[in-house]
């Protein structure tokens, strides 16, 4: 099937704004940077890179009969207050297991951000002591049990809505929105960056780029601290979904890329080339990233940038994923 084909629930407000980042850009003296913001996508709740996913996800969820989207994340999880909204909008219920991912020790961390909105959307929302990992968990699959015992029919929406078969098409169809973007701006972004974690957000956009003409870096920035499960996981869900839009040739190992360098030790903590990061972007740009994510792939960027291993002629897409709402759990740091 090509792209086109599949069902896809439309939950955005249209093509997602580039803009350049002009001042950020200057700063560095190198490549022109601009920024894609999946942050000012929908007007669900906030949006992000999961609603773009959870277009193609939903449809199946409703030809399944499904009543309750069932996922998982840390306490302070974009993607399950994400599946909140999702599940909202279509009149369906939410059960979310939130687990233990990240040791920050801020009394407010379950009380304020995602965790509150997922709460003021109506959804289940479970705290869970597991810690921190990509991969399927026996909480999330538990819940998923629950739901049919109790009656109701779930759709298992795995974390990040990455490891589901249909998980990299969102940002398949990303590509091909930037690629209209392009002609539109008549520019064309050489690179892109972004920030990998459960992958499908990279690994859409890999298979996307690939099926078109004018190769480009896709420059993966982990920030799961668990690179090789990150990097396979890229990998995986590339492939997959490269197939299932009907790639004519098999991916390159070259065009999968997940960098390290900027996770630091553990997934969720800021280390300082973050913390460097999400000031500089907030007082040259006034645009606002998050600790977990954003601010590790700018650090990326900026080094990648700096060090000119990204080209002083190169023309970035920096892919801004959202996450703002966790900021608050993390306000010690900006005290
Ligand atoms: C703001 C933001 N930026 C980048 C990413 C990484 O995306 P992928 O998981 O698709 O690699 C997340 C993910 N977040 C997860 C979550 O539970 O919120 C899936 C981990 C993100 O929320």
């Amino acid at each position: 099937m090509s792209l086109d084909e599949f069902d896809r629930y439309p939950l955005l407000f249209g093509p997602s704004p580039i803009h350049p980042l002009d001042r950020l850009s200057r700063h560095l003296g190198g490549a022109r940077i601009w920024a894609k913001r999946e942050d000012c996508n929908s007007g669900l709740a906030f949006g992000g890179n999961k609603t773009r996913k959870l277009e193609y996800l939903l449809p199946d969820a409703l030809a399944r009969g499904a009543d309750t989207l069932v996922s998982i994340g840390g306490v302070q999880s974009n993607h399950t207050r994400q599946v909140a909204a999702v599940a909202a909008r279509a009149g369906l219920k939410a059960v979310l297991v939130q687990e233990s991912w990240v040791d920050w020790p801020d009394p407010v961390n379950d009380k304020v951000g995602n965790i509150l909105l997922s709460r003021v959307m109506g959804a289940e929302v479970r705290l869970g002591r597991e810690g921190f990992g990509i991969g399927i968990k026996e909480s999330w699959q538990r819940a998923v049990e629950e739901v049919r015992a109790g009656g109701g029919v779930p759709y298992a929406i795995p974390a990040g809505a990455s490891d589901h078969p249909l998980g990299g098409l969102g940002f398949a169809n990303w590509a091909y929105e930037v690629q209209q973007q392009e002609r539109e701006l008549g520019i064309f972004f050489d690179t892109i960056v972004v920030c990998s974690v459960t992958g499908s957000t990279h690994a859409g956009m890999i298979a996307g780029f690939a099926g078109q003409d004018r190769p480009r870096r896709v420059l993966g920035i982990d920030a799961s601290a668990k690179l090789d499960e990150t990097r396979a996981q890229v990998e995986k869900i590339a492939r997959n979904t490269a197939e299932l839009i009907g790639l004519p040739r098999d991916l390159r190992d070259d065009e999968i890329t997940v960098l390290p360098g900027w996770a630091g030790d553990r997934y969720g903590i800021p280390v300082q080339s973050t913390l460097d990061a999400i000031r500089l972007t907030g007082e040259l740009e006034g645009m606002i990233i998050d600790p977990v994510y954003e601010g590790k792939s700018m650090a990326g960027l900026i080094d990648l940038v700096r060090t000119r291993d990204i080209p002083a002629d190169a023309t970035v897409l920096y892919a801004h994923l959202g996450g703002q709402p966790a900021l608050n759990a993390y306000h010690t740091l900006f005290a």
